[in-house]
Formats: structure tokens, sequence, C-alpha cells
């Protein structure tokens, strides 16, 4: 698909120490710098002052560090180990020949199997493998409102999962997890209405149908032994799991495996690690958030380096309003006679155009070679 929005940044812009810095929270310093963690167990009550003290945290977060935990947030631990299990299923189980056949090049969106070399965010060599899949309605509890279009706006089914017989269980696993998660995005999203002083149901109808890409991410322990004496901010010489970035929809729920490995960059340039929380989740505001905000919502940079001993498994559910959908700087988050820093933007669009860029030359991903090469 031609690419008309030129947002993006090139991969030697992303690497750039002036891109970073130019992402950061410069009010902070490393100290105020923090990730709390947010009980959320009032939100779900009926109390409307219950719901904006919830919110009230969420937006020092989302003003400050634009990350977050979220604890008591009712999803079962149950179902937390069920999509880390399939993870761990799909990495282990399935032969190269078997995950060849689900190769994100065969997907004009990059669903299927991601192997590491294809894609790299800011142009590193990166050690993650991938396998990436959309909304459906047949995993939305809601059930959707049958309105739902592809990253293009064509119609059809695109996800490529594996075959039954290769992996029995897995959709279903992975389908159980997708529709809790999904859930609970749009509840947080009412919260996030509540930050801003809207009203809970402000985003509603843009979530209808909404998208929502879902990883299974695997970054094998170093292949080098661990090097945790390096200054955080020396990442070339370490083994880059997946490059620095910000997330592109309206903010992302993160599940890991207690290996840590998540960086965020702090507002002196260096990396902050993320600890591992029990059952929690991470939320990032992402950049739909920023550009709302009128960049009020810092949507963070960040960065994946597995520097333990131990093999690493994550699962980001990257929550987006309905693709078709234009996101554009609320009325309410300008002063007076403040001008909008970003130009309004189609879901989709973007998002497509974004992910595009982390193949090769941008290429995209349908079609072969697009492979990235080793720099
Ligand atoms: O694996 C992680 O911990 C983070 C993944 C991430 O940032 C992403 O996929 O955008
Ligand atoms: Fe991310």
């Amino acid at each position: 698909m031609a690419s008309t929005i030129t947002d993006s940044v090139t991969k030697q812009e992303a690497r750039s120490t002036a891109y970073l810095q130019s992402r950061l929270n410069t009010t902070l310093t490393d100290d105020t710098f923090t990730i709390p963690i947010i009980d959320i167990s009032l939100s779900f009550s009926d109390s409307l002052s219950s719901k904006q003290d919830v919110a009230s945290q969420i937006r020092n977060a989302c003003t400050t560090s634009g990350f977050f935990y979220i604890a008591n947030h009712g999803i079962p631990s149950s179902t937390l180990g069920t999509i880390l299990h399939q993870a761990e299923r799909f990495f282990g189980e399935l032969s190269r020949e078997q995950k060849e056949k689900l190769h994100i090049k065969t997907s004009k969106y990059g669903y299927g199997w991601e192997p590491s070399e294809y894609t790299s965010i800011a142009g590193d060599v990166e050690t993650k493998e991938g396998f990436n899949f959309g909304y459906e309605e047949e995993l939305d509890k809601s059930g959707g409102d049958g309105g739902y279009r592809n990253l293009d706006g064509s119609v059809g089914k695109a996800n490529q999962w594996p075959k039954e017989e290769d992996l029995p269980g897995f959709k279903k696993g992975v389908g159980e997890y997708y529709g809790a998660v999904l859930d609970l995005a749009r509840h947080l999203f009412k919260l996030f209405a509540l930050s801003l002083n809207l009203p809970e149901n402000h985003f509603d109808h843009m979530t209808t149908h909404p998208g929502g890409i879902a990883r299974l991410l695997y970054y094998p322990a170093p292949k080098s032994a661990p090097q945790p004496s390096k200054t955080p901010s020396s990442a070339e010489e370490e083994e880059i799991g997946l490059g620095a970035h910000s997330d592109y929809e309206c903010f992302t729920l993160l599940l890991s495996s207690s290996t840590p490995g998540l960086e965020i960059l702090k507002p002196s340039g260096k990396w902050h690690r993320v600890s591992y929380i029990p059952d929690a989740f991470i939320v990032n505001v992402a950049d739909f958030l920023m550009r709302w905000t009128n960049g009020v919502y810092k949507s963070t940079i960040h960065r994946v380096v597995n520097r333990s001993n131990e093999v690493r498994y994550s699962v980001p559910f990257f929550f987006s309003i309905n693709y078709e959908e234009v996101v554009e700087t609320l009325p309410t988050c300008l002063q007076e006679g403040e001008e909008p820093k970003y130009r309004p933007i189609g879901a989709g669009e973007y998002i497509l155009e974004r992910l595009n860029a982390t193949t090769k030359d941008g290429a995209g991903f349908y079609g072969n070679g697009n492979a990235i090469e080793s720099t």
C-alpha cells in the first residue's frame, strides 16, 4: 500500500540520540521517574468518585513516566498462565517448517510468525521472535458490531493460526486471553476518559469493533554472558531483544513471564530496568493518546534487553480504536491559543505505516526478500 503518512521516523532517526531525547519528559528527573502500581479494584464499582480516584492516579502516571502497573484488574492468574503457556508451546513445539507456513511475509498486516531477522524497529539486529494476530469478532466477548475492517480498510479474515492438529487447543487458549484483555482494555479506556475530564463513555463509540493486535514474543537468553556492569546506555554492545520505540495505538497492556527485560528511557537518557510483579499488567501510553492530548500524556520510549540466563516470554496487547476512526487532538487538551502539535491521522492507516516501517526499506511484509540485513 502506498504510504501517505509521513510521521514515522526512519530507522536511522529512530536510533539517534536527538530522536530519543525529543520524546523525553524533560520536566522530570530520574529520581521523580516512577512506575506506580495502581490498584484498580475500586474502578469496577458503580461509584463515580471511586472511578475518578483511580483515574486521577492514571493521569499522574500518564503525565510523568507514561508507564504504570495495574493490580487487581480482575483477570484470573490462570488466564494469564494460559497465554504464557501457549506462547511457550508456540515457540517450543512447532517445527521451523510449521512456523514457516505462518510467515508474516504472507500477510499484508504482519500477522503470523515473525522470525527475528525479518523485522527491526530501529535498525538493530533484534533477538525477538514473535507471533502476531489481530481482532476477530469471535474473540470479542461483545461479539462486535459487524463493522470490523482490516488495517487497510479491507474486509475478510486476516489472522494466520497454526493448524489445530499441529498445536491442539492453541487458538482456544489464546482466544480466552484475548477476550479477557480486550474487555479490560475497554474498561481502562473509560478510566482514561475520566482521567481527561471527559465522560467515561467518551471513547465507547470508537471501540465497537476495535483494532487490537496481540503478540506472543520470545526472547532467547543472550548468547554472550550477561554483562550487568555495562552502562545502561551502551546499547550497541548489548544484544537487543527489541529496539527502542514507542507504541502506536491508544495504550498497551503488557504481560510477561518472570524474566525481566523491559527497559524504559529515563529523563537523563539512561534506561530504567522494569521489575516483574506477578499477576500485574504493565500499561503504557501509546502514540494515539499522546496525539489526543497534544503531548500531555507521554508515549515513552522503551526497548527489551534480556540480560538474564533465562528465556523471556511476553504478550503485549496494543489496544486501538476502530481502524476507520480519525485520531485528532482533543479540543479540551488545548490551552487557549494553543495549536495542535500533531495532525489528524487515520487509525488503521497510521498503524499500518508504522508496522511497514519495521520491514526492510519500509517495503511492507507482503512478498519475499524483505528481511532486514544484519548491520
Ligand atoms: O516484550 C516486552 O516486554 C515489550 C514488548 C514491546 O514493547 C512491544 O512489542 O511493543
Ligand atoms: Fe512496545
